[in-house]
């Protein structure tokens, strides 16, 4: 709702709908209410809204979405419009989070006022729509179009500062909101309106607005990677030249475009999911959940291994303000991650964050922290002799988590005495930048573990989805039967940029072999070789090439590390760099090595189109969630689609694998492309259909009615 009081002259009208104040139907109601109490009595001369609580308005309330309480009059633009053509002056009192509708309501406002730490913005993009009630028509009038581009399609927020800077902002205002806004309304009163309404101010050098767009465009669609919304938030910009009325008219003909598209739910649902994870269970253990498990108090933290993970994760519990002893058994390493992390860390805070850290070398050092993230090289015999040091030298409540990419946890837990305390913590490269954190209970993880584990993820401002122990876990697992089907691809007559490109075009920022390169190509060889796979000269005696225990096996990979092609570091992976270049060029090197394999094992090369490519990477990469699911690994589909979305790049706009492949590709369409591939390559088992997926098709049902230990 929205509160309704008078101080003398002034109305003042507050919006209480927690958390976030959104424009839930009563609070449109309940303002155009107050709009039109405020008109009628004489006594009130101007009119202050503000939101109480946390924030003014965050914006529609997107629950209501494609619900139709979102359009129930009064509808949002109904609000605006009484806001914009009130004869009293309207002043928006800003504080906490102006966003989206809320941002809107202070551009529809005669003048707007914010504290100094209100951030505002535009942020719809985000959600697959455009900034539906008049805000792609007024921003441009106060900031120009190019600003007004770059805002909206980013849907940044920008500071009351910034703001204040563009003209978006009358006033910073110090002290109590309510009192300075009262005062500022007071000292408006009687001024006419007519020249403070942005709607009828013309756009600032409308005649360069073809020319501003054309600039804009390919940056826009080249970052857009397949999302609608960006641009069509462009071509309503480009409409603010027109006549308000006309104007406007052209943003609702493009939003309505947007709200019936596919990919405008398909981002809701990113936004919620990315909520709901932190609504986290065990889907067996019910001792194991948000609600009843309780975290630790976790002041300082032990990093074991100060290599790529190390630092990472090192600078991001350092900006969070956490304690920090960092240890490393190579001295040159622990010099150079101690620069890495000096220069990264902020030029403002450094000083203050590195007083935070202590390096060692000696494990004794770690005796009193609360939690110790071990980082070390990914082999199980190094990291149980790690574990069995930390278990001896440690407090006894100290809590001893591992960054393997996909060891077992229940075998290093296993050579400690407290396997209760034992939780992998999964951060993803840079540690620092990645936002996800994948959280893996063991066999016998205690709920005040993983709590803990899932609580420092908030404190470190991670997205952390918990999960259970299995080779590679959800994220890794998942992707062994996209990168294995990518090279399978090459044998057939793909080439790593037809890879590539096909991928990127679905919207991942980067294909497999350009991530490979990039993350190295050495770090899959090496786990090849762990795991008995390969060895550093070749297929291991007596074994066939294509083969290794029954499973199809590429060995294209193992090759190009042979020739110490081992990505971006070496300057040569499966393409080549010129000196301090980081862009991917085809090498004919490569090619004639795919080329002569393929000859020499008999492959047929032919034209794959880009649509096999996207299926025969991505559909088995869908099928292994649906094996993840069934086995319970993962509670529920939302927590793979945050896994991917957070930590892969898959792209928002299509929801993550398992709302697209439910969504989107459909259930029965994804069982039948499974069943004809798999009928194609008998030998590649990733494509058999998983039994929980042939279930659904056979026996209906939805992912998310999947509770979190239901089967079919
Ligand atoms: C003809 C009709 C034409 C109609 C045209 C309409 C056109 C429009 O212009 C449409 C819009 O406004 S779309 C909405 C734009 N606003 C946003 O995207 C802001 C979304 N929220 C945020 O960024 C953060 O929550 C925020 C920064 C605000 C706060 O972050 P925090 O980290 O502090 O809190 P969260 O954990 O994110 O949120 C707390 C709880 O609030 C829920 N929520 C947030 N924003 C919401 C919103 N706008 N609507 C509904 N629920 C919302 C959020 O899910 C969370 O809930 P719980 O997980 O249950 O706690
Ligand atoms: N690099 C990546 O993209 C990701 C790696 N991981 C995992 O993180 C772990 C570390 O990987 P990276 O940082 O890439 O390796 P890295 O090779 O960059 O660093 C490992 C560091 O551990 C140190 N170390 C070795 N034995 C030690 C010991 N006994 N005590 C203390 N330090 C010791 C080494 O000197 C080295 O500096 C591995 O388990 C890896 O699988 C997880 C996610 C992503």
């Amino acid at each position: 709702m929205a509160e309704y009081s008078t101080l003398g002259s002034v109305a003042v009208l507050q919006v209480n709908n927690p958390p976030v104040n959104s424009f839930s139907h009563h609070v449109r109601q309940a303002l155009v209410d107050g709009l039109e109490r405020a008109q009628r009595d004489p006594a009130v001369r101007s009119i202050v809204i503000m939101g109480k609580g946390r924030t003014f308005p965050a914006g529609a309330d997107i629950r209501e979405f494609g619900s139709g309480a979102a359009v129930k009059m009064p509808n949002l633009l109904m609000v605006l419009q009484a806001v914009d053509t009130c004869q009293k002056p309207v002043v928006s009192a800003i504080h906490g989070t102006a966003l989206g509708g809320g941002f809107e309501l202070a551009l529809a406002s005669h003048y707007r006022l914010a504290v100094p730490s209100a951030r505002m913005g535009l942020p719809e993009v985000h959600l697959g729509i455009l900034p539906g009630a008049g805000g792609t028509q007024r921003l441009p009038r106060v900031v120009g179009v190019k600003t007004a581009i770059q805002m909206i399609t980013s849907g940044q927020h920008i500071k009351a500062q910034q703001a204040l800077s563009l003209g978006i902002v009358d006033k910073i205002v110090q002290g109590d909101l309510l009192k300075e806004a009262v005062s500022f309304a007071r000292s408006v009163e009687g001024r006419p309106v007519e020249d403070r309404r942005i709607s009828q101010k013309t756009v600032p050098e409308a005649d360069k607005v073809d020319e501003v767009v054309e600039a804009a465009r390919k940056t826009i669609l080249r970052k857009a990677r397949g999302a609608i919304a960006p641009m069509t938030c462009v071509q309503a910009i480009q409409a603010s030249v027109l006549p308000f009325e006309a104007g406007m008219a052209r943003e609702a003909e493009l939003m309505a475009f947007l709200m019936t598209s596919w990919q405008a739910p398909a981002q809701q649902y990113a936004f919620f999911s990315e909520r709901e994870v932190r609504r986290w269970s065990h889907p067996r253990d019910k001792r194991i959940n948000f609600k009843t498990a309780k975290p630790r108090v976790v002041k300082s933290v032990g990093v074991v291994g100060a290599g790529t993970m190390g630092m990472g994760i090192t600078i991001n519990l350092l900006q969070a303000g956490l304690k920090v002893v960092m240890l490393e058994v190579n001295k040159k390493q622990l010099d150079k991650a101690v620069n890495t992390i000096k220069k990264t860390l902020s030029q403002k805070s450094a000083s203050q964050k590195m007083s935070q850290l202590t390096t060692a070398m000696d494990y004794s050092q770690l005796r009193d922290v609360d939690i110790v993230i071990e980082a070390v090289f990914e082999n199980m015999r190094l990291k149980k002799e790690v574990f069995r040091k930390l278990d001896a030298v440690t407090k006894p409540q100290t809590i001893l988590a591992s960054n393997t990419s996909g060891l077992n946890i229940d075998e290093i837990a296993a050579v400690t005495k407290r396997p209760d305390k034992v939780v992998g913590t999964h951060f993803f490269a840079p540690a620092n930048v990645m936002r996800l954190l994948e959280n893996i209970y063991g066999r016998q993880t205690s709920p005040e573990t993983v709590a803990t584990a899932m609580q420092l993820g908030v404190t470190i401002g991670k997205v952390g989805v918990l999960v259970g122990n299995c080779p590679g876990f959800v994220g890794n697992r998942m992707l062994g039967s996209y990168t294995a089907e990518a090279v399978f691809l090459l044998e057939e007559g793909a080439e790593p940029q037809d890879v590539d490109r096909a991928i990127e075009e679905f919207g991942f920022p980067m294909g497999p072999f350009r991530m490979g390169d990039l993350s190295g190509t050495d770090i899959g060889w090496k786990g090849r070789i762990a795991k008995g796979l390969t060895t550093e000269h070749g297929p291991p005696p007596a074994t066939p090439a294509l083969y290794r225990r029954g499973n199809r096996y590429c060995p294209l990979p193992d090759m190009l590390c042979m020739k110490g092609r081992l990505g971006q570091k070496t300057g040569a992976g499966w393409y080549r760099y010129e000196p301090g270049s980081r862009t991917a060029l085809p090498d004919p090197v490569v090619l004639q090595m795919i080329q002569d394999y393929r000859q020499e094992h008999g492959f047929k090369k032919r034209t794959i189109s880009s649509q096999e490519i996207v299926e025969r990477c991505l559909y088995p990469l869908i099928n292994e969630g649906f094996h993840i699911l069934d086995e319970g690994i993962a509670a529920r589909s939302l927590d793979i689609d945050v896994i991917y979305l957070f930590g892969y790049g898959w792209p928002r706009h299509t929801g993550g694998p398992m709302y697209y492949a439910e969504r989107v590709i459909g259930l029965e369409k994804l069982l039948c492309s499974l069943e004809t591939y798999s009928a194609r390559y008998p030998d590649h088992a990733h494509l058999q259909p998983s039994p929980l997926l042939r279930n659904m098709v056979a026996k209906g049902g939805s992912l998310a009615a999947l509770g979190t230990d239901s089967k079919l």
